[in-house]
């Protein structure tokens, strides 16, 4: 099984200067490149249609430098768009774009598809606010049609694409680029199924560059890599038409006869019986940066007039020598680095991921019932740790989260304790699985979700803010949001610790804050949930109730607050789905709650701490704040923060003009005061 990213294959000429040594510094300069003839002269497809071959080889080698000078400043998915030059070059020459549509799965391979659709200039803020998005995005160009970044789509919406344009007679092709990873999700296997039913024309490039981030797993990547491994089914069976071609009298009919027996050849040369027992042609396997081979195989597909699979074999960060021998994830998706060494800028931290990989290795070390599952994200979610030492007891399943999830109901019901490791976001395509699989069947599996809440530069489909929303609601699961590391740790414990339902803990990205010890804690039995105290203060104006990583926020807002005499208690409620019943007993001693989160407010945790107040007839005052419903576009994390005025400043000024509107109690020497009215919202 293929595992680098350098695996031997011929480099053309034109890229060799990034390869020719490992210090090699040929990359030219953003400003040389700038200058470079012939990127400068590519504003849209169109343009490349009048390029020579020897042209087009230099282009590939100038879009390289292009990539690494822009994204070693920037950040983003530099190895998978190295790996997709010269595909996206033939794509755009032998496909007619925005007429026909091409579709990229995840979307995280289209800087080049940006590149030649007018968007040089975007790439100096490349996923900065203001700038380029990581993804197609519709509102840049009408050449981009799949903005969410989320996996294994693109064939579903070719599915439906080519239906519309068949039933409404527009003779357009479709064109779908889904990678190898993307491949092992569902919904692509899903909509294969229709695609073939439908045998409405439709191209569908693999990618194969053999990887997620890791060697991708599973049957389906080592039928690639037969595959991979195999001449072209397409050049064997045309050497054998040139021979027999040449060969007077038996040669023609033999040929027939051969090409009448193609399956059994097929098989024997090219075993894509998969493919083709689908109904869905195949064409390849072809050297994704043979651009020429390419368009020949693109042609072909163009021209079959029904569902085409085309094999394009590529490498993750071809022509640039430290994505190539990059044995992680070939510079999948780096931030700032060096270009001579590919080593990232940003000097080392203690991630929350790390916290969590290693409090999870040292509680498998204790529980051997305790494994781990990943979607084909095991370095970026901290499973890697534990499937270093534990190969036996970490599962990647490939981008795979639904499987994931009753893959994980299957390991418990046997007796395991299954921890399951995703980003935040990508769970929710899980929901049903969490909801019916796992927790109404009460089962022990632990969810870790890394990146929730708002994260950045990846942008709105990116951001981790439904989970304490959507699985809110799930009888029986509890959810956790820890502060620091010391909570991550203490409460990953009591999650595994919890053998009669499925728990949550979710953490945000980057660099975890320094620890924020609790000044008492509140409630809690036999080592489980209690609520923590944070700040205090002899008045009891307002109780803040911060969840997760708004902890030093929330203290920094009693601290301002406290300099205008109103006096904050700051709690963290650490297990936040269900509310602590401790909240309820808090909120009476106060004049207003207010709640802070770092997820949406709808159906958030504040809207569930006011049903608990309701339900116990408590009528305090609440407010809560987090994240607005909406789609938020990409940033750095704090400026997005910012923008929906979650910063200590601006959640400082708004408890005060809500503490400030409410009459001060007066002392009780006539009947009980009338309820408080909650202010308008
Ligand atoms: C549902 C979902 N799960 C996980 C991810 C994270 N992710 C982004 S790219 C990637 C690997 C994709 O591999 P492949 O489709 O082969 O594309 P390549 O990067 O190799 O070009 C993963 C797992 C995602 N975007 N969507
Ligand atoms: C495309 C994708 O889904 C991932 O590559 C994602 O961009 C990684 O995000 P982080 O950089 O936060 O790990
Ligand atoms: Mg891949």
């Amino acid at each position: 099984m293929w595992q680098g990213c350098a695996e031997p294959v011929k480099i053309p000429p034109a890229q060799v200067r990034h390869c020719a040594t490992p210090l090699d510094s040929a990359v030219m300069s953003a400003e040389e490149n700038e200058a470079a003839s012939l990127l400068s002269t590519v504003q849209a497809p169109g343009d490349l249609r009048r390029l020579t071959a020897e042209q087009l080889d230099v282009l590939a080698a100038e879009i390289r430098d292009f990539l690494i000078a822009k994204v070693s400043r920037t950040g983003g998915h530099l190895g998978p768009n190295l790996g997709v030059v010269e595909l996206t070059l033939a794509l755009h020459r032998v496909f007619d774009s925005p007429k026909d549509r091409i579709l990229f799965d995840t979307g995280h391979q289209a800087y080049v598809h940006k590149i030649v659709t007018g968007r040089q200039d975007g790439f100096d803020l490349l996923r900065r606010r203001g700038g380029l998005t990581g993804y197609p995005s519709q509102a840049e160009s009408d050449h981009d049609i799949i903005e969410n970044s989320h996996a294994s789509t693109a064939l579903s919406y070719a599915d439906g694409l080519s239906k519309a344009f068949a039933l409404r007679g527009e003779p357009r092709h479709v064109v779908a680029v889904v990678g190898d990873g993307a491949l092992t999700g569902g919904m692509c296997w899903e909509a294969l199924n229709n695609i073939a039913a439908a045998k409405n024309p439709l191209v569908i490039v693999v990618n194969d560059n053999g990887r997620s981030y890791s060697p991708t797993i599973g049957g389906l990547a080592d039928h690639l890599s037969k595959l991979r491994l195999n001449p072209g089914y397409e050049k064997v069976l045309d050497l054998v038409k040139d021979s027999l071609g040449r060969t007077p009298l038996v040669g023609p009919p033999l040929y027939e006869v051969l090409h009448a027996v193609k399956k059994g050849i097929k098989d024997a040369v090219a075993p894509q019986a998969m493919f083709e027992d689908l109904g869905i042609k195949y064409v390849g396997p072809v050297d994704g940066h043979d651009r020429e081979a390419v368009e020949s195989a693109l042609r072909k597909a163009k021209g079959f007039g029904g569902p085409v699979i085309v094999h394009a074999v590529t490498r993750k960060g071809f022509g640039y020598r430290p994505a190539m021998e990059d044995e992680a994830d070939c510079l999948h998706g780096p931030g700032a680095f060096d270009i001579e060494t590919g080593r990232l800028l940003a000097p080392a931290s203690v991630k929350w991921t790390g916290v969590f990989a290693d409090e999870l290795v040292a509680i498998a070390d204790e529980r051997a019932d305790v494994v781990g599952i990943t979607a084909a994200m095991a370095e970026p979610t901290g499973i890697a740790k534990l499937m270093h030492k534990y190969p036996e007891r970490a599962y990647d399943v490939g981008i795979a989260e639904q499987h994931a999830v009753t893959s994980a109901a299957g390991l418990a019901i046997g007796g395991l304790h299954p921890v399951v490791a995703v980003y935040a976001t990508f769970l929710n395509r899980a929901f049903d699985q969490v909801l019916l699989d796992v927790a109404m069947h009460k089962l022990p599996v632990t969810f870790v979700l890394d990146r929730a809440g708002i994260t950045g530069p990846d942008g709105p489909s990116h951001y981790g803010i439904w989970d304490m929303s959507v699985f809110g609601v799930v009888p029986g699961l509890r959810l956790a949001a820890p502060r620091d590391a010391q909570t991550v740790r203490e409460e990953l414990r009591e999650a595994v610790g919890i053998e009669d339902g499925p728990t949550i803990l979710r953490f945000p990205t980057g660099s975890v804050p320094a620890d924020l010890p609790a000044l008492r804690r509140v409630g809690g039995v036999d080592g489980f949930g209690g609520v923590d105290v944070l700040a205090e203060h002899e008045r009891k104006d307002v109780l803040l109730v911060s969840v997760g990583a708004f902890a030093h926020m929330a203290v920094e807002v009693a601290g301002r607050l406290a300099e205008q005499g109103f006096g904050v208690t700051v709690v963290d409620p650490r297990w936040v789905r269900p509310v602590p019943v401790e909240i309820v007993a808090l909120a009476r001693e106060h004049r207003l709650v207010v709640t802070l989160e770092d997820g949406v407010r709808t159906g958030g945790v504040g809207d569930a701490v006011a049903k608990s107040l309701r339900d116990a007839d408590v009528w305090v005052p609440l407010r809560d704040l987090g994240v607005a419903q909406g789609w938020h576009p990409h940033g750095s994390r704090n400026e997005i923060l910012a923008d929906l005025g979650l910063t200590a400043q601006d959640v400082a000024r708004q408890v005060t003009e809500w503490v400030s509107r409410i009459e001060e109690p007066t002392p009780l020497t006539s009947a009980p005061p009338a309820r408080a009215r909650a202010p308008r919202r």
